[in-house]
């Protein structure tokens, strides 16, 4: 089977390419100079890139075709110490024969024995270029040559001192992402784009700055610059370049073709973590529509990129998660995932009916990434867990970013005996990717559909403000500003550890006088400092009423039992002789009807 795109191409075409599995190719030979000339001919006309694979046996193992500037590579199995034992050769219609900086990291990461780029014009084969992996001081890298007949090489000769070293030696196969950052905007946005490579397992190496009001639309940082960063990117060894602003395809593709590095930006990191850390099926699905809506859009630039690496950042290998690069397919698994979710939404509107229906009020906690979010929620779940029979689930509360991807809900007990709902939810980021927040709309709704929204913030961090308002925009885009919000300074334990008290009073008077639309309590919910008076805040403003009671169900009634037991919070069940025990909280609507079971309120 021909694979990849081959949309619109002549069926003629295809079964002359599929007859090439028929053949094996010679011992000690790369490919047949017959099978070359077919396909660079093919290539030329289609305009497209062929890319062939074949095992040390001779046996081809894949056919794919690409486009222009891009073809997927087939699935190759990757071997501890040990080269793949798979070789790919592939046309550039265009004429230029130069191996990318994107075809020599597939080399190395899938561990090639070697591969081969084919240019192809209207006069023919314009020539080849070669490269094999090679050692240096221990570490995996590449040789590469220019050829003018592939039968001049023996790859077999040439790679056997490779297999050697790599046999007997531990080599170091540094397949770690080395990273340039490059910002426009202000200096100090780097260091959290920073932060979100380590989050990728990304090393920083360097970075590039130019305040720019203007971006270039071409460039972004102009040309003349990038020229500056590809030299850069070559003293510092980076092979990643990120741009702190997002890019657009044609950005993408010419600033890739400049410095011959990858190129990604601050959005496809971001998107990335995200799809790293989903854990629940409707994250990960939120997750993949948004990088495929992101990426449909600039198709042109992720070309190289993505198809042949698997797209972002970090990734092991073409096949492991083989990023489509056909409008069609993508059009098609976007409006599959809408569906998906769209049946994820229904259930769990049910579950909200159901909590809206027993009248237990919803807090919701919302906030910058890393504040402290699921370390509050923990903390409250534990001190005032309404049901000491549940299982405690602790939410994964980590010093790093986008911990929580999921939202999850758990109920603690006011000290009026009350139960509230308690929701922890994903954390929020400066521009934030207008797609994701799209996508995490239908998570985030249980926000939106809270009584109760606590905006919790770092005041030990230097950009608390920024973070804060960062906030309020996503929940102005949900249309949550004039709910009721309970703004908590957390970290409060690390503010006055760096900072005199003078300069965090000034601060929190800051905070307080420009966002006085909330009440603001100042916390370390590490220590568990001021989380009583957060309680009665909570309690305070929770003005939903409800009833704690007792019911006494007839056995004749047993239905009834039910529905209490669908609706409502049932706190303890027993057995007497005139019939079932309830210990339930109602609200308003539910008190009307169950009230002629009322034992005592
Ligand atoms: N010093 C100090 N550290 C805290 C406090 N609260 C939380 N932390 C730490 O801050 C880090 C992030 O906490 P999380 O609870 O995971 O933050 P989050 O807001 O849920 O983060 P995301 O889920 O990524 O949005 C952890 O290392 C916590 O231990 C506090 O009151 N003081
Ligand atoms: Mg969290």
């Amino acid at each position: 089977m021909i694979n990849g795109n081959t949309s619109g191409l002549k069926e003629y075409i295809l079964d002359n390419l599929d007859e090439l599995y028929n053949t094996k190719i010679e011992k000690g030979k790369i490919i047949s100079q017959e099978i070359v000339n077919y396909i660079s001919e093919v290539s030329n006309k289609i305009n497209r890139e062929i890319n062939i694979a074949i095992d040390r046996s001779g046996n081809i193992m894949d056919i794919s075709i690409g486009d222009s500037s891009t073809v997927n590579l087939p699935v190759v199995p990757i071997y501890n110490k040990k080269l793949s034992g798979v070789r790919i050769i592939h046309t550039h219609p265009g004429g230029n024969p130069h191996l990318s900086s994107v075809d020599i990291s597939a080399l190395i990461k899938l561990k090639l024995d070697c591969i081969v780029s084919v240019g192809v014009s209207e006069e023919g084969i314009t020539g080849y270029e070669v490269a094999i992996c090679s050692i240096v001081n221990n570490e995996l890298t590449y040789d590469r040559t220019l050829l003018k007949n592939l039968d001049d090489f023996d790859y077999l000769e040439e790679i056997k001192e490779v297999e050697e070293a790599l046999r007997k030696k531990d080599i170091i196969e540094d397949d770690k992402e080395y990273a340039l950052l490059i910002g426009i905007d202000e200096e100090r946005y780097l260091d959290e784009l920073e932060e979100l490579a380590s989050a990728c397992d990304v090393k920083v190496v360097g970075r590039f700055f130019q305040k720019r009001s203007k971006p270039d639309p071409v460039f972004l940082i102009g040309s003349g610059k990038v020229q500056e960063l590809a030299l850069v990117r070559q003293v510092r060894k980076a092979n990643l370049l990120i741009f702190d602003e997002e890019l657009s395809g044609l950005q993408l593709k010419m600033i890739e073709e400049v410095t011959a590095c990858k190129v990604i930006d601050r959005t496809t990191l971001i998107l990335e973590i995200f799809a790293r850390r989903a854990r629940t099926r409707e994250a990960k699905l939120q997750v993949e529509l948004a990088q495929l809506k992101y990426r449909s859009n600039r198709l042109i630039g992720f070309g190289i990129t993505m198809s042949r690496l698997g797209g972002g950042v970090g990734t092991k290998g073409p096949g492991e998660k083989k990023l489509e690069i056909d409008r069609r397919v993508i059009k098609k698994t976007i409006s599959y995932l809408n569906n998906e979710l769209e049946n994820i939404k229904k259930v769990r509107n049910t579950q909200r009916s159901k909590r809206e229906d027993s009248g237990i009020p919803r807090v919701s906690l919302v906030g910058y990434t890393n504040v402290g979010k699921s370390t509050l929620r923990n903390v409250l779940v534990d001190m005032y867990q309404n049901d000491k029979t549940l299982k405690k689930e602790e939410v994964l509360s980590q010093d790093m970013l986008f911990a929580t991807l999921d939202t999850t809900t758990r109920t603690i007990e006011l000290k009026d005996k009350r139960i509230v709902s308690l929701t922890d939810t994903v954390g929020f980021i400066q521009k934030l990717p207008h797609d994701l927040v799209e996508s995490f709309k239908s998570t985030l709704e249980e926000v939106i559909f809270s009584d109760l929204i606590i905006h919790v913030a770092d005041i030990s961090s230097k950009n608390v403000i920024e973070q804060i308002e960062a906030v309020e925009k996503v929940l102005e885009e949900l249309n949550c500003l004039d709910k009721t919000k309970i703004l908590l300074l957390n970290k409060i334990d690390n503010a006055t550890k760096n900072n005199s008290y003078m300069l965090i009073e000034q601060k929190i008077d800051e905070i307080k006088e420009k966002y006085s639309n909330y009440q603001t309590l100042i916390i370390s919910a590490k220590n568990r400092f001021n989380i009583d008076e957060l309680m009665n805040l909570i309690k305070k403003n929770l003005i939903v009423k409800t009833y704690d009671c007792k019911l006494l169900i007839p056995y004749v009634n047993t239905d009834v039992a039910a529905k209490v037991h669908r609706n409502a919070i049932v706190k303890s069940e027993s057995f007497v002789d005139e019939g079932i025990i309830l210990e339930v909280v109602l609200n308003e609507k539910e008190y009307n009807k169950f009230k002629s079971f009322i034992l005592n309120s």
